[in-house]
């Protein structure tokens, strides 16, 4: 992992078991791995969400063109906003990975799919339908401030965000 940019930003990863659910997310960047692919980097494309995911769905049905969609859900740990269906679709449609700052559900169908996915943990509830949210706005996952159109690069030790694409 690169790491002599002066426009990186650093998300610090602790090491949790896999699909561990935090006590409390705030303070805590996306980190379990919750797919086979551990290294994934792209340019970013960002929404803000809160226990809804008719906005993740629209997305990631979306050509990805080997972008990472990063979600902001509050960090909330009530629902999933993301499920098996819509990750199997992003990695036919080509996306590079997805970060949720939330929770995801079915973690076997997940496990399977050859695309990066990171979230705080898992829950078995899905999420609302109504499709509130906002997308490409500047997102703060963990103190980290992530615009649309910035490069994200993930590996087995963490995630780093970078203004500009850098070379790996
Ligand atoms: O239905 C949902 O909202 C979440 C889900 O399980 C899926 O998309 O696979
Ligand atoms: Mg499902």
């Amino acid at each position: 992992m690169p790491c002599d940019s002066c426009h990186l930003l650093l998300l610090r990863i602790p090491h949790p078991s896999p699909n561990a659910v935090f006590p409390h997310p705030s303070s805590r960047p996306p980190s379990p791995s919750i797919s086979q692919r551990q290294v994934f980097s792209g340019p970013i494309v960002t929404l803000k969400v809160f226990e809804d995911n008719v906005l993740v769905r629209e997305f990631l049905e979306e050509k990805g063109n080997g972008r990472v969609l990063v979600v902001d859900g509050g960090g909330s740990m009530r629902c999933a906003i993301l499920g098996g269906n819509p990750v199997q679709q992003a990695q036919n449609n080509g996306w590079a990975g997805i970060i949720v700052n939330g929770c995801i559900r079915d973690v076997d169908e997940i496990n399977g799919c050859d695309i990066g996915v990171r979230a705080l943990g898992s829950h078995p509830m899905k999420a609302n339908k109504k499709g509130y949210g906002e997308k490409h706005v500047p997102v703060n996952i963990a103190g980290t401030r992530i615009c649309d159109g910035e490069w994200l690069y993930a590996d087995s030790d963490g995630i780093l965000i970078s203004r500009t694409e850098i070379s790996v």
